[in-house]
């Protein structure tokens, strides 16, 4: 059943993903399962329990399950924190006797503790359940994916007062990468209002809100008029920022369209057309860095890591660090390597830069973009005339939250 699930990471709904850890609560359905592993499915190896649901052989380390004993001395399930002390466990510990009871895991221990846990929230917890599912299900897109899908803007009224369009505003969001409020005041207030429903503000150098324009008051080109290619921002933060919101407020002049391309979906293709290149690009840690000296600022920050970031359980990517203006002295690949490395970092460019894979759209005043700045790169248009831009930059971890309290798998 386990075997079933989809190792190319991709995208599945979180319903898939509980049927196949097999969370129907239906009463056969437990009755199977008890009767499965009463037999032949629980097995007690040396170093480990064997407990066999629905056919895949899950396996259990006992300082692992002692360690997650749900019990009310060992979890306190008002906070949902660990009570139980983990430098104390003895590390040879194995439980004295074990059981099947109505659909949990029975564990005695040697001091005669008692640990229950549920088939299938260990089914859900275990690594080779992990390791074969995905932790946040996102559909990659190209220019058609993206147009094909439809995907409806919020309305700026309903978005501040309505659950339920948060809801499906996050839901986007969280799938591709990039969403959109339509009909917000022209304003940095009204912008920094409809921000707050999403998470909290991350303030930076740059300010909390900002508001800029091409009057090089940064040492930055976003400060110019000139254009920009496809780039991640604040690639030289040891945690880059989470999401970019950007607003124009106005631009009277020519150009200065937004670019936005789905980094994942070139990196997958990366993956698929050259495992090696991609697995180069996500071990080998380079550099980023912002060097600003002026009379109002100073600045020196530098931020390290792989350009293509995966979770080591199941490659699943998660973040992407893609900023050839900011990347700073390679000097942390050995010299045999660096030529190996700048063949998959241009196959990787090669794919970002497909047209069929670019989305232009023209920020006009009451249009709020929320970008996922670990997945979704942007650039612009080269721009005359007056342009202002205001916006900020949010932490992950609060939208994140906000989208996972209404239900929603990230
Ligand atoms: C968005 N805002 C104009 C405030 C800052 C722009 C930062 C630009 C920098 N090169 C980076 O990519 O991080
Ligand atoms: O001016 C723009 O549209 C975006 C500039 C940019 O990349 C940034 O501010 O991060
Ligand atoms: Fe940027």
């Amino acid at each position: 059943m386990l075997g079933a699930l989809n190792r190319n990471l991709r995208p599945v709904l979180r319903q898939t993903r509980l049927r196949l850890f097999g969370l129907r609560k239906t009463p056969t359905c437990a009755a199977q399962i008890r009767c499965a592993t009463t037999s032949a499915a629980l097995r007690l190896q040396d170093d480990c329990l064997v407990l066999n649901y629905e056919g895949t052989p899950l396996r259990f380390n006992y300082v692992w399950l002692r360690d997650h004993c749900r019990s009310a001395s060992s979890f306190n399930s008002a906070t949902n924190q660990r009570n139980v002390d983990t430098g104390s466990i003895d590390l040879s510990i194995r439980p004295q006797s074990t059981a099947v009871e109505d659909g949990q895991l029975v564990l005695t221990w040697p001091d005669g503790h008692v640990s229950k846990y549920d088939l299938s929230w260990l089914a859900r917890n275990s690594y080779e359940g992990q390791k074969r599912s995905i932790v946040q299900p996102r559909v990659f897109w190209n220019l058609d994916i993206y147009e094909k899908a439809n995907i409806e803007s919020a309305k700026w009224d309903t978005f501040l007062t309505c659950d339920h369009e948060l809801k499906k505003f996050l839901r986007s969001y969280l799938l591709y990468g990039v969403a959109f409020v339509d009909g917000v005041p022209a304003t940095v207030e009204a912008t920094k209002e409809v921000t707050q429903r999403v998470s909290l503000m991350r303030e930076t150098t740059y300010g909390g809100m900002w508001s800029f324009t091409s009057d090089l008051s940064r040492g930055d080109t976003a400060y110019t008029q000139l254009a920009l290619d496809r780039h991640t921002d604040t690639s030289y933060f040891q945690e880059p920022c989470g999401i970019q919101v950007f607003h124009c407020l106005k631009h009277e002049g020519t150009g200065g369209r937004t670019l936005l391309v789905d980094g994942f979906y070139a990196a997958e293709k990366l993956r698929q057309r050259s495992p090696e290149n991609f697995e180069l690009l996500s071990t080998v840690h380079i550099g980023h860095e912002y060097i600003e000296s002026s009379d109002r600022h100073q600045n020196h920050m530098r931020g390290v890591g792989p350009v293509l970031n995966v979770y080591p359980w199941n490659n699943e990517l998660y973040l992407i660090r893609y900023n050839n203006y900011d990347r700073s002295v390679i000097n942390t690949i050995p010299h045999d390597v660096v030529q190996r490395w700048y063949v998959a970092h241009r196959q990787l460019t090669t794919e970002l830069r497909r047209p069929e894979n670019e989305l232009w759209v023209k920020l006009t005043p009451g249009k709020v973009v929320f970008i996922d700045n670990w997945r979704v790169m942007h650039g612009r248009e080269a721009f005359t005339g007056t342009r202002q831009l205001c916006g900020c930059y949010l932490t992950r971890d609060d939208v994140l939250s906000t989208a996972r309290c209404f239900g929603l798998q990230a």
